[in-house]
C-alpha cells in the first residue's frame, strides 16, 4: 500500500500493460493538450478513448477546458495518443503525479511528446492568438528544487543527471516554422522561451517585469516537468504555446486576464493548431522521422 501520490516503479508498467489489453494501437506519438486545446485529437481516425478515472494509476483533471481523456487513433495513418487534459502542480498533484503517463507513453512505445500549453505573453511584438514555437524554457519550480526527478533515480529511464540543453528538438522546430509558411499563417507564429510559474494565480506587474527582464516570451503553469521527464527517458520533445493574454506589464493597465478568455482564444486558433500538428506528425511519418 502506499499513499496516492506516491509512485512505485511497477506502477508505471501496470498502467502501461492494463492500456496495451484495451487498445490495439501502438501509439509512436503522444501529444499533451492545453487548457481549451483538447480539439488535437478531434481528427484521430479509429478512436479509443478512455476517461482517466477508467486508467488505472492515472490522476483525474480538475481544471475547466481539460476533458479527462486519453484518446488512440490514427492522425494521417500514424498511431498516436493524445491527453485531453494534463495535470497541474497547483492542483495538488504531485509532480511525479503530474508527469506520470510521460513515462507510461515510454513503455508503451511512443518515441516522440508534442506538449501545448496556453500561455501569456511578455514579448512585446507578441499578439494574442499568435503560436509560439518553444524554443527553450525556464522552469522555475524546477531552479527551486521542485523537479520531477526528485528521489531516487530510475535508472531503467534515464541518467541521475540529465542534460537539459537542446530539449527541444531542432529539426522539428524547423520543420514547425517551414509547415507555418507553407500554410500561410507565419504572421501569427513565433519561436521563443517559455517560462513555467507554479501558479494558479496569474503574475502580479512586478513578477511581469522580472520574467520580461529574464527574456521570459511566454508564461504558463505546465509544460516543463513534463518536457523534463520525457527528455530524461529519451523522448524527443516538440512543444506549442496559443498565446492567450498579454501578462499586464504596467501599472497603469486596468485589463486583466482570467481563465474564460484563455479558453476563448483557444477556440480562435483551434484549427490552425490542428492542422500544424497534423502535418508535423505526417512529416515526421514520411520521413520515418519519429525519434
Ligand atoms: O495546461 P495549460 O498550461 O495550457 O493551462 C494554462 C495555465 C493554467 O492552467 C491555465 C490558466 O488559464 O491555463
Ligand atoms: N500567466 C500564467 N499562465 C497562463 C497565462 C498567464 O498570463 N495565460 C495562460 N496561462
Amino acid at each position: 500500500m502506499h499513499s496516492k501520490d506516491q509512485i512505485c516503479p511497477d506502477d508505471y508498467q501496470k498502467t502501461a500493460s492494463w492500456l496495451q489489453s484495451q487498445t490495439h494501437h501502438r501509439p509512436k506519438v503522444a501529444i499533451i493538450c492545453g487548457s481549451g486545446l483538447g480539439m488535437l485529437a478531434d481528427d484521430f481516425k479509429c478512436q479509443d478513448s478512455f476517461p482517466y478515472s477508467d486508467i488505472p494509476g492515472f490522476p483525474q483533471s480538475t481544471v475547466q477546458g481539460h476533458a479527462g481523456r486519453l484518446v488512440f487513433g490514427e492522425l494521417k495513418g500514424k498511431t498516436c495518443v493524445c491527453m485531453q487534459g494534463r495535470f497541474h502542480m497547483y492542483e495538488g498533484h504531485s509532480l511525479s503525479k503530474t508527469t506520470f503517463p510521460v513515462r507510461v507513453f515510454k513503455l508503451l512505445g511512443v518515441e516522440t511528446l508534442i506538449v501545448t500549453n496556453a500561455a501569456g505573453s511578455l514579448a512585446d511584438s507578441y499578439q494574442v492568438g499568435d503560436i509560439m514555437i518553444i524554443k527553450d524554457h525556464i522552469n522555475f519550480p524546477g531552479l527551486a528544487g521542485l523537479n520531477p526527478l526528485n528521489g531516487p533515480n530510475d535508472d531503467k529511464f534515464g541518467p541521475r543527471f540529465p542534460p537539459m540543453s537542446g530539449v527541444y528538438d531542432r529539426d522539428l522546430r524547423k520543420m514547425a516554422l517551414e509547415l507555418c509558411k507553407r500554410m500561410g499563417v507565419s504572421q501569427f507564429v513565433q519561436e521563443g522561451v517559455y517560462c513555467m510559474v507554479g501558479g494558479p494565480n496569474f503574475e502580479t506587474v512586478a513578477e511581469a517585469r522580472l520574467l520580461h527582464r529574464l527574456g521570459v516570451d511566454a508564461v504558463g503553469m505546465s509544460t516543463a516537468p513534463e518536457v523534463v521527464v520525457a527528455s530524461h527517458c529519451g523522448l524527443r520533445v516538440f512543444g506549442l504555446s496559443l498565446i492567450t493574454n498579454k501578462v499586464v506589464k504596467s501599472y497603469d493597465d486596468t485589463e486583466s486576464v482570467n481563465h474564460d478568455a484563455v479558453l476563448e482564444v483557444g477556440k480562435l486558433r483551434s484549427q490552425t493548431l490542428q492542422s500544424l500538428v497534423t502535418e508535423l506528425v505526417h512529416w515526421m511519418d514520411i520521413n520515418n522521422n519519429t525519434a
